[in-house]
């Protein structure tokens, strides 16, 4: 595409160079540059890009799209310089790719914990309902039937748009995104179109990265701020923050609710360990998710389908067939009675809930031994949080390592333990190894006890030192059972 037609509504502060060149790809990382590239310098977290662009250059960039110009201007080269390099990007991007979200049905969800089941939720239902689909997720991109790895939980801007333009070539009419916060802040989310936006709640988590609740919360209602006028906005109105994130959103605002009035109103009437019976807008339905978090994700799921023009009872009738995503409150059974249950949660939030649905289900005899860590390089006020919830909610707890990064897998857990309870201390062991924590937990159970695994979920891997081993929690404690 030419590189006049990439540009185009994109603010430049300065150009110089031909903007007739043709462009066959748009690359912000140095190291991916093919010839007739339009190199992106983005000033990161770790280093400036701008210190890659003689090398962009080498590997046949032709253009660069950078905030500051190089001091050695290559002749040849057309160089734009604007505000924001990864805003412009998000931009370039839509229009390489030919606004691909303006030409399928793009439904954003955003929130701390409940994106990956709703999206999900959303991509089954709406396959059933039959409708080509594709879906941007933590555990996996997907298109139709076809899988596509997934790096993080919302790619980059230039990621978002080539997958987009496959699924709309491949005849998607619906795509279900996760949108997180740091995808808001980092520009991966500008340039798109979004049909809907949905609100999940919000609580702690990445203030290593926003500083604050306060631009946590900022970052999230962002994604609302950007809505078109023709888009729907649903929020959580039994959450603090749901009615903030509407406050400024041109889009047509809806609200689901278990316990406040909203135009999706849901009612928990029975919760076991083999599912939900919940009342939804009057209508009795049984759901195969477990749990009162899975409530709010199932209503959320409910009023999208609906605000896309759904009709009520096909909705409820094939989501009361639907089962979670992988890891998402997963049960691993042992030949003896041990309940094994892997769940993600890596939030204090997640954590509260998981464990207060296994408090419901369980009986008085019933132990309940968890296993959980936290990630190194990331928010460190959650460490000691989610230690303290994990001995309120337990009968043992066994503090391990979760993806320690670069971080020493030991000063994590120092964190953990500034979170236990002098009275609580009799019911912790540490074990630094994830694979000794979970033989252990397994050790300590007696038939019938519930052993959670907290914190990984679906993720096949441990990452040591930026090294990233085979690890799997499920496999882990199914081995641990049948030792
Ligand atoms: C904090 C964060 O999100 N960082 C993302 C960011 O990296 P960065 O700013 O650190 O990049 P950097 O290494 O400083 O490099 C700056 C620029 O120089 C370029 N560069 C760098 C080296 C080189 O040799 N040549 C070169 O051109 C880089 O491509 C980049 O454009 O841009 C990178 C490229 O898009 C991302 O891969 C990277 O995600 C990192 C790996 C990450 O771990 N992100 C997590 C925290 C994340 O995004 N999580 C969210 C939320 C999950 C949730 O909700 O729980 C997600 O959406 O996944
Ligand atoms: N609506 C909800 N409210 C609170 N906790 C939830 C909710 N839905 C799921 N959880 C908990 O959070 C964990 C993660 O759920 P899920 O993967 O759907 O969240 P996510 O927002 O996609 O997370 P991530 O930020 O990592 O992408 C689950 O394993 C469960 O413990
Ligand atoms: N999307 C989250 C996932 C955390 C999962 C947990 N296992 C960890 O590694 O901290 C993050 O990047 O913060
Ligand atoms: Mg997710």
């Amino acid at each position: 595409m030419l590189l006049s037609e990439i540009l185009y509504t994109i603010p430049l502060r300065t150009v110089s160079g031909k903007t007739d060149i043709n462009i066959e790809q748009i690359e912000f990382d140095s190291r991916q540059v093919k010839a007739n590239s339009l190199f992106v310098a983005i000033p990161g977290t770790q280093v400036d890009g701008h210190l890659f662009i003689e090398k962009a250059i080498s590997l046949g960039a032709i253009a660069v799209l950078c905030e500051r110009l190089p001091e050695i201007i290559e002749p040849n080269i057309t160089y734009l310089q604007v505000e924001n390099a990864a805003m412009s990007m998000g931009l370039c991007a839509a229009n390489f790719y030919q606004h691909p979200s303006k030409k399928l049905g793009l439904i954003g969800v955003t929130g701390t914990n409940g994106k990956t089941s709703i999206a999900t939720l959303l991509f089954n239902l709406f396959r059933k309902l039959g409708y080509k689909c594709g879906m941007l997720s933590t555990v996996q991109n997907q298109i139709e039937d076809e899988v596509i790895p997934s790096t993080h939980t919302t790619p980059d801007s230039v990621k978002i748009n080539e997958l987009l333009a496959l699924m709309h070539q491949k005849g998607c009419v619906y795509v279900f995104m996760e949108v997180s916060s740091h995808s808001v802040e980092l520009h991966r989310i500008t340039g798109l179109h979004f049909a809907g936006g949905i609100f999940t709640n919000i609580t702690q988590d990445h203030l290593d990265f926003h500083g604050t609740f306060e631009n946590y919360i900022k970052a999230k209602k962002g994604f609302f701020d950007k809505l078109p006028k023709s888009a729907f906005a649903l929020t959580n109105a039994d959450d603090k923050n749901g009615k903030v994130m509407l406050q400024n959103t041109a889009a047509t605002k809806y609200s689901y609710s278990l316990k406040n009035s909203g135009n999706f109103k849901g009612k928990v009437m029975d919760c076991g360990l083999f599912g939900l019976q919940m009342d939804v807008n009057g209508q009795e339905v049984w759901f195969k998710l477990i749990g009162k978090f899975n409530a709010y994700n199932l209503l959320a799921v409910y009023g999208a389908a609906i605000l896309l023009g759904e009709n009520s009872e096909n909705v409820l009738t094939v989501l009361s067939e639907l089962t979670p995503p992988p890891g998402r409150f997963e049960q691993v059974a042992a030949p003896d009675q041990r309940v094994g249950i892997v769940d993600y949660a890596h939030t204090p939030d997640a954590l509260e809930n998981v464990l207060e649905t296994i408090e419901d289900l369980k009986e008085g005899h019933q132990k309940v031994i968890t296993v959980v860590g936290c990630g190194g390089n990331r928010d460190k006020g959650k460490r000691p949080l989610m230690a303290k919830i994990a001995c309120q909610h337990s009968d043992v707890v066994i503090l391990t390592s979760d993806n320690p990064r670069n971080e020493e897998p030991e000063d994590i857990l120092a964190d953990m333990q500034a979170g236990v309870s002098i009275t609580q201390r009799r019911k912790v062991q540490q074990i630094e190894d994830r694979r000794a924590a979970i033989i252990k937990a397994c050790e300590i159970a007696n038939p019938e006890d519930i052993i959670l695994i907290a914190g990984k979920g679906h993720e096949t891997y441990q990452d040591i030192k930026g090294v990233k081993s085979h690890f799997d929690d499920r496999e882990e404690l199914l081995k641990a059972f049948l030792a």
